[in-house]
């Protein structure tokens, strides 16, 4: 009986109702292993929730990466998630390992994700956009040449669009015999809220081939999360329509917010205020309400990696007008950060030159230390670039990150940082302290860059006591009481929302 088979019976929640003979043969075979290849946002907490969900199943994950296994296997995990360390705490080693062993574990195993990140181009065709998929590539190599038995090997990194056909030839011109059925199992999880997204997700998403054998590991990788997941949250398509959900659902997500971040400029002209306009606009129950924060612009390691891919591919299949539609998410994100830069140093007589700024939050959203793709990056080089003086304080990110962020190119970011150079450059003119008193500290101007909760409740007028004036503020997240603020006696910018006179005289030029 192949193992595609024997994982089907055997994961198999009717498994009450299966007759004697068929338990029989369930008895007799191995516990069902899972190997995950990529200890990182995706791979660590996606298979710490299997693991806990499926204790029949035992949960491998391997990384290239010594140290990302070393600190997965100790008190301080790798990567800072509310609920993480408790799930983790519970499996780790009863059914849940982590491990530098790739070859072992994908070699032992019935089914192999591969969760391994898929940065954005930066040399050759299509660099700038395509997704670089060496790292994949590499993945799949390895499987062809360890394995020993029939696998059904899942995309669980972000992909472009058949990715699953040229996966397939790799395994299967390499494969002497063996079987190889591929899915496309995308990811939905967000940073900062992945346990509670992979405990109740919207939906899972399984595609497969459209062929008998594709359908039976399709049923096997669904069994898996029907310990936990409802059966109507389980969709199946062909594999294409996976790749491609995924690809739309990030493109989407990020339509919404470069369309009320384009709101938001139109409201600072006009005196309407974007909270307002999203609330009005978001009870339409055809929009909804999720999702319309006006912001700095948005961040993170996929919307602007994954619409770039995007672009590439309506490039590649010849539509150009559909590959520039998608192009001006990313386009009305860079105008918004630049007009953040612009909106501070134009407020502040038209230069910061050897001005101090503090910068409040540098990870691209709250309740992560994740800082790819964050909007800071841009805002502190745009800052820098006017000789600014940055002290930046976030509660999760270290210095030594930030330093790093700071002086490397684009799209280099998004490497792990165990595959960036070991030693960064440190910039000038950047201090990292770990207090937000510390950082606004004789400091002219304030910008706040991530919505963290703890921004909220800063004694502001003991801030403000300690700043130069005019002392300003700059929200680029809307979390602050901008009426309070003014109180005291702050010079205040909220994104969208009507301005004071101050910043009224002095319109930001983007
Ligand atoms: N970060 C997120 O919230 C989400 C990410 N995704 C997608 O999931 C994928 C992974 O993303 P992250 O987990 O954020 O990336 P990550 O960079 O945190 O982790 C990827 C890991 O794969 C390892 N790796 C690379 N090549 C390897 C190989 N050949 N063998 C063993 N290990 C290898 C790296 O060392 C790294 O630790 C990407 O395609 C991303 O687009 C999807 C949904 C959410
Ligand atoms: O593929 C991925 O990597 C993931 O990308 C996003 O998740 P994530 O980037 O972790 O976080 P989000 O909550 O989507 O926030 C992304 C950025 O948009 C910003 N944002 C979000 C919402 C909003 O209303 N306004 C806004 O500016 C956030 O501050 C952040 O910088 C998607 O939400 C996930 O579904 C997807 O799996």
């Amino acid at each position: 009986m192949s193992i595609l088979h024997t994982t089907f019976f055997f994961l198999s929640p009717l498994v009450k109702g299966v007759h004697r003979s068929s338990f029989k043969v369930i008895l007799k075979s191995k516990m069902v292993k899972i190997c995950c290849i990529g200890a990182g946002y995706v791979g660590g907490p996606t298979m710490a929730v299997i693991a806990l969900k499926c204790p029949s199943i035992e949960v491998a994950v391997v990384d290239i990466s010594k140290s990302r296994i070393a600190a997965w296997n100790s008190d301080q995990l790798p990567i800072y998630e509310p609920g993480l360390d408790g799930v983790v705490k519970q499996c780790r080693g009863k059914n849940l390992f982590f491990s530098t062993d790739v070859e072992k574990h994908v070699f032992e195993a019935d089914i192999v994700f591969v969760s391994v990140n898929t940065p954005t181009k930066t040399q050759g065709l299509g660099a700038g956009k395509a997704a670089d998929l060496t790292y994949w590539e590499s993945a799949a190599r390895m499987i062809a040449d360890v394995s020993k038995s029939d696998k059904i090997v899942v995309e669980k990194s972000t992909v472009p669009v058949k990715t699953a056909e040229a996966i397939e030839k790799i395994l299967t011109h390499n494969s002497r015999g063996i079987k190889f059925q591929i899915l496309s199992n995308p990811e939905f999880l967000a940073e900062g809220t992945a346990i509670q997204d992979l405990f109740n997700p919207d939906r899972v998403l399984i595609g497969g081939r459209e062929t008998p054998e594709g359908q039976k590991a399709i049923e096997a990788l669904k069994n898996v999360y029907s310990h936990w997941v409802p059966e109507e949250r389980i969709l199946t398509t062909n594999l294409w329509s996976a790749e491609l959900s995924k690809l739309a659902a990030n493109a989407f997500l990020a339509q919404r917010i470069s369309s009320v971040n384009a709101m938001s400029a139109l409201c600072e002209a006009t005196g309407a205020n974007v909270q307002q306009v999203s609330y009005s606009v978001g009870t339409d129950s055809r929009i909804g309400p999720k999702f319309l924060n006006a912001s700095v612009g948005f961040g993170g390691s996929c919307f602007q990696k994954d619409i770039l891919n995007l672009v590439y591919i309506c490039e590649c299949n010849g539509l150009p007008e559909v590959a520039e539609y998608w192009k001006q998410v990313i386009k009305i994100n860079d105008y918004q950060k630049s007009r953040f830069v612009n909106r501070v140093v134009s407020s502040m007589f038209n230069t910061v030159s050897n001005k101090k700024i503090a910068i409040l939050g540098f990870a691209f959203k709250k309740d992560t230390g994740d800082t790819r793709e964050t909007p800071a990056i841009d805002v502190c080089k745009g800052l820098l670039g006017d000789k600014a003086n940055l002290s930046i304080y976030d509660p999760q990110v270290t210095e030594d990150q930030i330093q790093r962020d700071l002086s490397m190119n684009k799209f280099d970011w998004d490497h792990p940082i165990h595959l960036q150079p070991t030693s960064p450059t440190t910039v000038k003119k950047v201090s990292v302290v770990w207090d937000a008193y510390e950082a606004t500290k004789d400091a002219h101007g304030i910008c706040i860059l991530t919505e963290w909760d703890e921004f909220k409740t800063l004694d502001y007028q003991k801030i403000y006591d300690n700043m130069q004036k005019p002392a300003f503020v700059f929200d680029g997240r809307n979390i602050v009481d901008a009426d309070k603020l003014r109180e005291i006696g702050f010079i205040v910018y909220s994104i969208g929302k009507p301005l004071d006179p101050w910043l009224k005289d002095m319109p930001a030029v983007a």
